[in-house]
């Protein structure tokens, strides 16, 4: 392609999009008021890691934002994995709790698996829980895994076409990569997904037969330019934190920034899929409540 053929991909632009679907979420939670329901989000924050405590806070500012009910439970860097299953206990049997998440990743020492598990299937509002997995597996009703959907959705509400589209995802993790190629597959969107990962040979193979490419690996800049179809649209879901040159801490995405010369569509990092996890959160307690 030549400099004058290059285009400037179009912004699949998160922070708007999440905005409407807090909009729409914000007349629903009105509506839930007026029947005497106040949907209530509860958060389990163990240690002090600087992007966990900035996440958790930015779901509550979401929750204050919509009128939700905030229920936050933060455990210190030392807790035991006996003080972290109280604090499960206690949100499980708390009937103003309709959904709450454990923010991952646990300090070392703490069992990850265990606390999902004990998590209670109904008020998963991560859709983490084994058994809303295996929901998705099979195709029936349930929380969704807040991430996938909300490139789903932002992928929707500019017009991308899923339905017969070759997606290649790269990264195989439980809270993006895995859950993302299940829910693409569904027959209501319909792709053909490609799910790979740092080990695949040949990745670059892979990722310029993309219609739609998905990175979601967690390393800087993994998608350069040369690894890209003229037009295909990028999901970048990186979030590394580094030092930036002025010492401070900022997020990087999988995505190099050159992609945006060849991309049609670029989700990027910041203000892409990190803003539709947060609106998607909210929509799976919004959801649980309005079942109740
Ligand atoms: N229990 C969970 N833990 C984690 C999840 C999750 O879905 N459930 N995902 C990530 C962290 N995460 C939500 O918890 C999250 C990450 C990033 C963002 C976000 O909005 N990022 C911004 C950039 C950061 C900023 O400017 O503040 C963006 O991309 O625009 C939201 C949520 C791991 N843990």
């Amino acid at each position: 392609m030549t400099a004058e053929q290059r285009t400037t991909a179009t912004v699949l632009d998160g922070r708007a999009t999440a905005a409407a679907v807090k909009d729409d979420l914000r007349g629903r939670v009105k509506a839930l008021a007026e029947r005497g329901i106040v949907p209530g989000l509860g958060t389990v924050l163990v240690g002090d890691d600087p992007g966990s405590h900035a996440y958790v806070a930015g779901k509550h500012r979401d929750c204050a934002e919509l009128g939700i009910a905030s229920i936050r439970r933060d455990l210190p860097v030392d807790a035991t994995q006996a003080q972290l299953d109280a604090a499960v206990a206690e949100l499980n049997a708390d009937p103003a709790c309709h959904g709450y998440i454990v923010q991952l990743p646990l300090p070392k020492g703490l069992d990850t698996q265990r606390v999902l598990e004990a998590i209670d299937p109904d008020k998963d509002a991560d859709g983490l829980h084994p058994v809303s997995l295996g929901r998705l597996v099979l195709g029936y009703d349930g929380p969704l895994p807040c991430t996938p959907r909300g490139i789903v959705h932002l992928l929707r509400a500019y017009g991308v076409p899923l339905v017969g589209a070759h997606v290649v995802v790269v990264g195989r993790g439980t809270t993006v990569g895995r859950p993302l190629g299940l829910l693409l597959t569904r027959r209501s969107e319909n792709a053909t997904v490609t799910l790979c990962h740092t080990g695949t040979r040949d990745l670059a193979g892979h990722t310029r037969l993309a219609d739609v490419i998905v990175a979601a690996a967690g390393v800087p800049g993994i998608l350069t330019a040369d690894m890209v179809k003229p037009g295909a649209a990028v999901v970048d879901v990186g979030i590394t934190r580094v030092v930036g040159p002025d010492g401070k801490g900022i997020y990087t995405g999988d995505v190099d920034p050159a992609v945006a010369g060849v991309a049609g569509y670029l989700a990027p990092v910041p203000g892409g899929v990190g803003p539709m996890t947060r609106a998607m959160l909210l929509a799976n307690v919004v959801e649980r409540a309005e079942r109740l």
